[in-house]
């Protein structure tokens, strides 16, 4: 298990008024650019998510994980990420996730819905859509404070556009033993941001740049926000990307959901020229976002660590 001693840096984005150009909004942005420079990580303590949907996530994402394993795999997807993924082990799943792929777009959520309860079931619907609605508003608060940070406000509009969201909802099954079982192996993530909320079972921990494993400790009204890959590209590796890993023991399930903002489909990943210099030579060639993910699935990939410099170095 990860190191107890160190702790995440906790960022709070739950002031009344956090908008750009006031005080407060830049103390939280000089927070947030230390700990991505640092981590590639923080907790986020954001009150925008009401207490009700805190709760109406999680039952809904029960509700989907209990469906019987033929309604699930109705909605198997060719895209990666995409629809049911189940990992099994003698046939009891060890770990499960159900994707919805440019999800910001409310009709993929009705069509999902749609393929799994022909019956309807608006809740299901409406608890998805403004959990997206609402964290997404985080994710485009922290995009906006690295672009100023890094002073190239000049892309901002382009950068604030080139995104689609996904989100994922993940369970992974209580190993029902005290010795600690892997969960997901170590990775970077490949988009640009990822949010993690989870439900009160513990299992997540983010690598230090020193190479110490650390445990994230989230409570219901924080969320876990890590760099990806694309990020760490664009900006010519200022922003650090994190890896990390899903270790569990004990006997309860754990039920997390990812927000994932990643780049358009065509949307070329390349650092802008004012962050290359002689002191911060271009770190990768640019490249396609999605050709990426694809090389993600390629036994070529699973030789690299880190699979984006394998992919495209300079
Ligand atoms: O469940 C978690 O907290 C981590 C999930 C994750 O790393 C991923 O989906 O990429
Ligand atoms: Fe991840």
């Amino acid at each position: 298990m990860g190191s107890k001693n160190i702790k995440l840096p906790k960022i709070n984005f739950s002031h009344e008024d956090l908008k750009p150009d006031t005080l407060e909004w830049n103390q939280v942005k000089s927070q947030v650019y230390k700990a991505l420079v640092e981590y590639g990580c923080f907790e986020a303590f954001f009150d925008k998510i009401p207490i009700n949907l805190q709760k109406s996530i999680f039952e809904v994402s029960q509700e989907f994980f209990d469906l019987p394993i033929e309604t699930k795999l109705k909605n198997i997807s060719t895209k990666p990420f995409s629809g049911y993924v189940g990992q099994y082990h003698s046939s009891i799943p060890l770990y499960e996730s159900m994707g919805i792929i440019d999800s910001n777009i409310p009709h993929k959520a009705e069509k999902y819905t749609q393929l799994l309860w022909p019956q309807g079931n608006p809740s299901f619907c409406k608890t998805i859509q403004s959990y997206i609605e609402q964290l997404s508003k985080l994710d485009q608060t922290i995009r906006r404070m690295i672009v100023e940070s890094l002073g190239i406000e000049k892309y901002m509009d382009e950068h604030m556009n080139s995104i689609n969201y996904s989100l994922r909802l993940m369970k992974y099954k209580e190993p029902q033993t005290d010795e600690t079982k892997t969960r997901l192996h170590a990775h970077t993530d490949k988009n640009f941001v990822t949010i993690l909320y989870q439900n009160q079972v513990k299992g997540l921990e983010i690598l230090t740049k020193d190479g110490q494993w650390i445990n994230v400790d989230p409570t219901p009204d924080t969320f876990t926000v890590m760099i990806g890959d694309s990020l760490h590209a664009w900006t010519n590796g200022r922003m650090h990307a994190t890896f990390h890993r899903v270790m569990m023991r004990g006997n309860e399930a754990r039920y997390s959901i990812g927000l994932f903002s990643k780049p358009k489909a065509g949307y070329i990943i390349k650092a802008p020229k004012e962050l290359v210099d002689e002191d911060h030579p271009l770190l990768f060639k640019p490249f396609d976002f999605h050709e990426f993910l694809a090389f993600g699935y390629t036994e070529e990939d699973m030789k690299y660590d880190f699979s984006l410099k394998a992919y495209c170095g300079v």
